[in-house]
């Protein structure tokens, strides 16, 4: 059995997983559930934005912006880029390293067509403040490996000086989802 066996899921059983539980719920989803990774990523993304939209609601933190990055949790903020489009927000997406796969392609396609803003440059971070109300931490998921490389640096740097609130996210938003 895997890390999904047996588990109820209850406000008071509710904790974090560390990286290699991650991993292992991933290779559950995968292997025994059979759920591909569109299917997944779509459900973490719709995920994202929802939790996002309940402690930062569109009419109090209008302007949104996503940093992506180049793997599945990039993927995952692309996704909830084009739902919280769909909730009402002005939404940015800051994407400096694009991995040239048609799943990513597709959903940065889907992204523009929705609406959302695709952002080349970043301001210095203590200048986005000017621009944005919240912004979502789509960079690393369980992959990451530190320290960060150079060709990242800004984007990190953009989520960590802003001085704005920072939506952080791990597979543990969609297994909330998933059983409530
Ligand atoms: N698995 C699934 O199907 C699903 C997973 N989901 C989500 O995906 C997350 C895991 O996704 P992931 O495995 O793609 O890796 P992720 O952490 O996003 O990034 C890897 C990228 O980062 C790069 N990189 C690493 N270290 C670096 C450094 N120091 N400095 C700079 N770059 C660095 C690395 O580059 P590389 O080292 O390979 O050249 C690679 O390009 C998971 O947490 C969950 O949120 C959901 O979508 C549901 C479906």
């Amino acid at each position: 059995g895997g890390i999904m066996t047996g588990k109820q899921c209850s406000s008071s059983s509710i904790r974090y997983l560390n990286q290699s539980e991650a991993v292992a719920l991933d290779q559950d989803l995968f292997n025994e559930y059979k759920f591909s990774v569109d299917q997944l990523m779509e459900l973490a993304g719709l995920s994202v934005a929802m939790a996002v939209a309940k402690v930062y609601p569109p009419s109090l933190y209008k302007s949104s912006l996503i940093v992506c990055g180049p793997g599945n949790n990039g993927g995952d903020g692309l996704v909830a880029a084009r739902h919280m489009k769909l909730f009402g927000y002005k939404v940015a997406v800051h994407y400096p390293k694009r991995t040239p796969r048609p799943l990513y392609e597709n959903l940065l396609h889907q992204c523009k067509n929705f609406g959302v803003d695709i952002v080349e440059q970043l301001p210095h971070p203590k200048d986005l403040i000017n621009d944005y109300n919240i912004l979502v931490d789509a960079l690393f998921g369980f992959s990451f490996k530190p320290p960060v490389r150079d060709e990242l640096k800004p984007a990190l740097d953009a989520l960590l000086d802003s001085g704005l609130p920072v939506c952080r996210y791990s597979k543990v938003i969609y297994l909330l989802f998933c059983c409530t």
